[in-house]
C-alpha cells in the first residue's frame, strides 16, 4: 500500500509521516516547492504519475486568529483550490480511500457545547475565520458527494486546536500555544516582567496534541466501511476529533507561564479579537468506536517547549 501525505512537512503532516514510517508504510511526498496544489494540472499529472492508494490531505493555508482576520482571500482561495484540486485529481486517478483535515471552526459561533457532527451548517460561523471555515466546509462537502456519486470512501475528521513538534512560532500569525509560548520563553530570556495576551482571556479552547491527532487520523482511516459509516444512511460525513475537554485562555497563560517559568505579571490586551466564545468538541462517537487521546495537556506543552527548545534560534 502507498500512501500519499499531502503537507508532509506541516505539523500534522510530519506527526502522520511519523507514524506511518514507524509501521513500515510505504510514502509519497512532495514539498510545496515540488509541487503546488492549487496548480490544478500539475496536480493532474502528479496523481497520474503516482496512483497512490491512499490520500492524506493535511496540506492547507493555516494560521491563528490574526492571520485568518488579515488575509481571509489567501484562506478561501488557496484552500477551495487545494482541496478541489487533490479530492478531484484523487478520484480521477482511482484512488478509492482519502482522509481530509478539516477543522473545529465548521461549526456555528453560537454551536451548542458542546460540538456534535449534526450542528454542522445549523447557524453563521465566526467572522474572524468564517472564508477558511467555508473552504474546511467545502472540503467535506467534496469528500460526502464523491461518495455518493461515484461510492468512494472519503472520510473528513475534524480536529479541535492542534498544538506540538513543528507548530509554527510566528509571532503574529500563529495560533495561540506556539504564540505565548514564544513570548514567555523570550519574557524569561530577556527579564521581562509582563506578558501580554491577547483578547479578555475569557475564551475557551480546546486543545489535543498533535502526536494523538495522528494516530486519530490513521485509526479512522483504518476503520472498516460499515464502523466509520461509510455505508450507512444517513452518511457519516465527518468526524470530531479532539480530548472533550477545554481551558479558558487565562488559564492556558497561567499553564504556559509554569512551564516556561514565567513568574511576572500577565496582562490582557482587549483590542485584540476573542474570536469564538467556545468551541468545545462532542468527541462521543469516535470514543464509541475506541480511540481516546492520551497526552495530557499539561504534559503536551512540556514536551512542545521542549521541542522548541531544542530547534529554534532561542536554543540556550
Ligand atoms: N494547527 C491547528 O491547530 C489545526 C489544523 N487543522 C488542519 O490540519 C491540517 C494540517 O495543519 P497543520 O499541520 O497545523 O498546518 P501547517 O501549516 O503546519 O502545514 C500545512 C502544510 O501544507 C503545505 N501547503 C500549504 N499550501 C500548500 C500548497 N499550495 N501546495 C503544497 N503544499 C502546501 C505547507 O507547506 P509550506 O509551509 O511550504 O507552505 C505545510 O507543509 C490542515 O488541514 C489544517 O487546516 C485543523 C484544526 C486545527
Ligand atoms: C484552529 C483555529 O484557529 C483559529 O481560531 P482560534 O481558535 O481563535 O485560534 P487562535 O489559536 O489564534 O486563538 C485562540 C484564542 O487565543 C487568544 N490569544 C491570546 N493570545 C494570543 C496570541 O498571542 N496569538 C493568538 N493566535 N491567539 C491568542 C485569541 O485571541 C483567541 O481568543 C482559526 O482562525 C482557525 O484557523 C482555526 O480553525
Amino acid at each position: 500500500m502507498r500512501v500519499y501525505v499531502a503537507g508532509h512537512r506541516g505539523m500534522v503532516g510530519s506527526a502522520i509521516l511519523r507514524r506511518l514510517a514507524a509501521d513500515g508504510v510505504e510514502t509519497i511526498t512532495r514539498s510545496h516547492a515540488e509541487l503546488d496544489l492549487t496548480d490544478q494540472s500539475a496536480v493532474a499529472s502528479f496523481m497520474q504519475a503516482e496512483r497512490p492508494d491512499v490520500v492524506i490531505l493535511a496540506a492547507a493555508k493555516v494560521g491563528g486568529i490574526h492571520a485568518n482576520n488579515t488575509y481571509p482571500a489567501d484562506f478561501i482561495y488557496e484552500n477551495l483550490m487545494i482541496e478541489a484540486n487533490v479530492i478531484h485529481q484523487a478520484f480521477r486517478a482511482g484512488v478509492e480511500r482519502l482522509l481530509f483535515l478539516g477543522s473545529s471552526c465548521i461549526y456555528p459561533r453560537e454551536a451548542p457545547q458542546p460540538m456534535a457532527e449534526g450542528a454542522l451548517l445549523t447557524g453563521p460561523l465566526e467572522p474572524t475565520n468564517e472564508p477558511y471555515a467555508i473552504a474546511k466546509i467545502a472540503g467535506i462537502k467534496l469528500c460526502e458527494s464523491y461518495n455518493r456519486q461515484y461510492g468512494t470512501d472519503y472520510r473528513s475528521v475534524m480536529p479541535t486546536n492542534l498544538y506540538g513538534p513543528g507548530d509554527n512560532f510566528h509571532p503574529e500569525n500563529s495560533h495561540v500555544i506556539p504564540a505565548m509560548l514564544r513570548r514567555f520563553h523570550e519574557a524569561v530570556r530577556y527579564g521581562k516582567d509582563e506578558v501580554v495576551v491577547w483578547g479578555s482571556g475569557t475564551p475557551r479552547r480546546e486543545f489535543l496534541h498533535v502526536d494523538d491527532m495522528a494516530e486519530a487520523s490513521l485509526f479512522i482511516m483504518d476503520l472498516n466501511a460499515a464502523t466509520y459509516g461509510a455505508n450507512t444512511q444517513p452518511m457519516l460525513s465527518h468526524i470530531n476529533v479532539g480530548t472533550g475537554e477545554d481551558v479558558s485562555i487565562a488559564e492556558l497563560a497561567t499553564l504556559l507561564a509554569e512551564v516556561t517559568g514565567f513568574r511576572g505579571r500577565i496582562v490582557f490586551d482587549r483590542t485584540k479579537p476573542d474570536g469564538a466564545p467556545r468551541k468545545l468538541m462532542d468527541v462521543s462517537r469516535l470514543a464509541a468506536m475506541g480511540c481516546r487521546a492520551g497526552i495530557r495537556l499539561r504534559d503536551g506543552l512540556a514536551d512542545t517547549y521542549q521541542w522548541f527548545l531544542e530547534t529554534s534560534e532561542f536554543r540556550t
